[in-house]
């Protein structure tokens, strides 16, 4: 049976608001939300936590097809859980160093194809809002609205240390500038499903705009295709 539930993808570097977006996006049209970048997180956390090193293909391709994660919608006044293997890892998966090796697993042929079926199984009526870095491209290349999100590298840098600032010690402008940057050469030099906008995207640049102004734009998108009924 064909899918007909329709998708919102939202894909971009990192920083540029995806995630922030896509979750009140979700939660305004009443949509299933997917955080793709989270099963890649979530995949070199257990592989961290599993003895497993972050170049070993055929292992990691393993432990992402059994990846025992379940995703609790968030609710008024609660954000969404994550749980592996029993345990809530919400929080600890956000780390920059998650992140660093959530996107060196990410490289690895084996494991995006083993996360493929997992990712579209969130496409559900009534709809889904998704967001990552091949969700236009590679994971949803039907959806009929397709955003690529960006910021210049120093803004975007900028969001994260006031995010993490409080929350993380020792946490530092330029070592997050340079995180970000090597980040976004190895998502996007590397050779499956690289960072990248679909030729069908919309392109925007949120450095000068606040969230409002991101989601006012996307919403504008949404009611020119009449996807959301
Ligand atoms: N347009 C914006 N202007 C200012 N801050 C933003 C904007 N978009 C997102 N942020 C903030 O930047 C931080 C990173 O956003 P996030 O949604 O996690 O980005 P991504 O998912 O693309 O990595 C968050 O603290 C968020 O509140
Ligand atoms: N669809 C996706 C999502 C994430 N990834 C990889 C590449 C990213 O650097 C890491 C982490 O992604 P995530 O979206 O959680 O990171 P940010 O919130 O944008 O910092 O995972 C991917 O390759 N494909």
């Amino acid at each position: 049976m064909i899918n007909i539930a329709p998708v919102i993808t939202i894909d971009g570097p990192s920083g540029s608001g995806k995630g922030t977006v896509a979750g009140i996006l979700a939660k305004r049209l009443g949509w299933n939300l997917l955080d793709s970048g989270a099963l890649y997180r979530l995949l070199a956390f257990a592989a961290h936590n599993h003895g497993v090193d972050l170049t070993n293909e055929e292992l990691l391709k393993k432990l992402a097809a059994h990846l025992d994660v379940q995703f609790i919608a968030a609710t008024d006044g609660q954000l969404q859980r994550i749980i592996l293997e029993g345990d809530e890892v919400s929080d600890v998966i956000r780390t920059e160093s998650v992140g660093s090796g959530a996107s060196q697993v990410a490289a690895l042929p084996a494991v995006r194809e083993a996360l493929l079926q997992r990712q579209r199984a969130f496409q559900e009526a009534p709809g889904l809002v998704a967001d990552g870095r091949d969700m236009g491209t590679v994971v949803f290349p039907d959806a009929p609205l397709k955003i690529f999100l960006t910021a210049s590298a120093e803004e975007r840098a900028r969001r994260r240390y006031l995010q993490l600032k409080g929350k993380v010690e020792g946490v530092s402008l330029s070592s997050l500038l340079d995180e970000i940057r090597a980040r976004d050469e190895r998502d996007t030099q590397r050779a499956v499903a690289p960072l990248k906008p679909a030729a069908d995207a919309i392109q925007l640049d949120s450095t000068e705009l606040s969230i409002d102004q991101v989601l006012e734009r996307i919403m504008s998108e949404i009611a020119i295709r009449d996807i959301a009924g």
